[in-house]
């Protein structure tokens, strides 16, 4: 069983697939704790807090409530909702504290891609189609070989930061792990103007590619 924190048709804000509709099937739960994280509300899996799957559908605002649902619950979720999306975003929370094959190969069999947003803290359970983005929790839990195995099954890296600390950090990890990854994106940090320039003014000096969770300037979820 999966736990759902919310499930909603969007376009894609992040990184490569930024403008590609999307359904994003956000799963409750993530012990690593970033200080600045944007979904807090998934943080915790209260059993208080559960609710019918329907519930979790185009929420009207975040909420700690979440729902259990297996691979077969989701997508029939999607065809009654009459989603036109074929492209299936899971994120969290943190997706990889779950096996994700299930739901992802059933979803394949039907005609959807899938993409999965993890923190590299976690052993990621996907099958080889799936669009792994690594946005590496360094130092924060599970430990420098999960992390360098995230890495390299990576299809892409996207890195928020907010000071120069955070770019040497990455520059540290690929270093460390022998992986050079060919897509690395910044992510400026809660849209702050000063983390905005710090990712521009990086991205031109090494190459690299800016991500600026378009969802959030457009005020869509
Ligand atoms: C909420 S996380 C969920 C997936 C997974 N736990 C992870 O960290 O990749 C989705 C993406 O949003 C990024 N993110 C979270 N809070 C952010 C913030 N305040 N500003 C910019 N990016 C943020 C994360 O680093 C990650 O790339
Ligand atoms: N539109 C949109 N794009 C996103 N890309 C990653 C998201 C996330 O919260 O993981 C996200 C999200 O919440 N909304
Ligand atoms: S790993 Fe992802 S969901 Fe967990 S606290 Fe960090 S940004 Fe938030
Ligand atoms: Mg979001």
């Amino acid at each position: 069983m999966y736990q759902i924190n919310e499930i909603f048709e969007t376009i894609q804000g992040e990184a490569s697939f930024t403008g590609t509709p999307s359904i994003f099937v956000r799963l409750q739960g993530c012990p690593v704790g970033c200080s600045w994280c944007d979904t807090k509300q998934t943080w915790d899996a209260k059993t208080s807090y559960v609710v019918s799957l329907e519930q979790t559908v185009e929420k009207k605002s975040d909420s700690e409530h979440w729902a259990k649902a297996d691979a077969e619950d989701i997508l029939a979720l999607f065809q009654s909702r009459g989603y036109r999306a074929k492209h299936v975003v899971i994120t969290g929370g943190e997706p990889c504290l779950f096996d994700l094959n299930p739901l992802c190969e059933l979803l394949h069999q039907h005609g959807y891609s899938t993409q999965v947003e993890t923190s590299g803290t976690f052993e990621i359970k996907v099958p080889a189609q799936t669009w792994v983005t690594v946005s590496p929790k360094i130092n924060m839990r599970g430990g420098y070989e999960v992390l360098a195995s995230a890495m390299k099954r990576a299809n892409e890296i996207k890195h928020p930061v907010a000071m120069q600390k955070h770019v040497d950090e990455l520059e540290e990890l690929f270093k460390a792990t022998g992986v050079h990854p060919r897509l690395v994106y910044l992510q400026p940090i809660s849209q702050k103007a000063k983390a905005t320039k710090l990712a521009i003014d990086t991205c031109i000096k090494k190459n690299w590619r800016l991500s600026v969770q378009v969802h959030k300037y457009l005020g869509i979820n």
